[in-house]
């Protein structure tokens, strides 16, 4: 892991889906949004670098294994972490989970201080954790993970209960047990329970704020 003077220090969060890396970030993100200005601190979601498959038709996206590391596009993010370091702006792509593929246009991301990064695979990946400050990994017990996705997906990614509980026995259980659970080891600080962590939320938001501060 590395960090030079002036670079954006990045944290990333992964672990399994639904294990909190979204609500924990935002809750931070939110916290410290109090005291410091959005040019000063954002959050980028892994997930916006699932790969385009508009050149797909729909009976086909919906076959894709989206807990393989391949389903990403890793290149892009590390193009952008990079050039975010290097003071760049760049445009995030936008990711729609009911089309199973990117959107038209794309978000405008400002070179930040400290930009909190969260995701599923970020830690499977050697050219990221060469980008990362900090990394943290949600130990959530699965069981809670796929209580917390079966309720999820249903309101908010357009899925049935059939289509989650298929999709999790196919690939999402499996792919966590070959590649996000295995990268825990290259976490630094391991969160149990969930994204209402209330002594991780404050340990992680006091250390972010040092960054801030500098
Ligand atoms: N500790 C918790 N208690 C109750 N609900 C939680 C907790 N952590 C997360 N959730 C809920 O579970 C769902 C999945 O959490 P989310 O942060 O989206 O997971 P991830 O980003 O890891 O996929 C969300 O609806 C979220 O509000
Ligand atoms: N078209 C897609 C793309 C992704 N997924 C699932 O999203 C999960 C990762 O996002 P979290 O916010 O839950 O961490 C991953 O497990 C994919 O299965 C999808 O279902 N459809």
């Amino acid at each position: 892991m590395s960090s030079h003077q002036n670079e954006a220090v990045v944290i990333a969060i992964a672990g399994a889906s639904a294990s909190g890396k979204s609500l924990i970030a935002q809750t931070i993100y939110r916290k410290l949004r109090k005291d410091f200005s959005s040019q000063e601190i954002g959050v980028i979601s892994e997930d916006r670098y699932y790969r385009d498959q508009t050149h797909l038709p729909m009976e086909e996206r919906v076959l894709t294994n989206y807990d393989h590391p391949n389903a990403m596009e890793h290149e892009l993010l590390v193009k952008h972490l990079t050039a975010l370091k290097a003071g760049h702006a760049v445009e995030l792509p936008n990711y729609s989970y009911t089309e199973h593929t990117r959107m038209a246009e794309t978000t405008e991301f400002k070179p930040k201080k400290v930009i909190i990064l969260e995701g599923i695979l970020l830690l499977n990946v050697p050219e990221l954790r060469e980008l990362m400050h900090t990394s943290v990994f949600m130990d959530t017990p699965l069981d809670i993970c796929l209580i917390r996705r079966l309720k999820r997906d249903v309101a908010e990614r357009g899925r049935s209960m059939e289509s989650v509980l298929a999709q999790y026995q196919a690939t999402v259980r499996p792919m966590f047990m070959q590649f996000i659970e295995p990268s825990k080891q290259y976490a630094d600080i391991i969160v149990p329970r969930g994204g209402k962590n209330v002594i991780a939320i404050d340990l992680l938001t006091a250390r972010i704020r040092q960054f801030l501060k500098n």
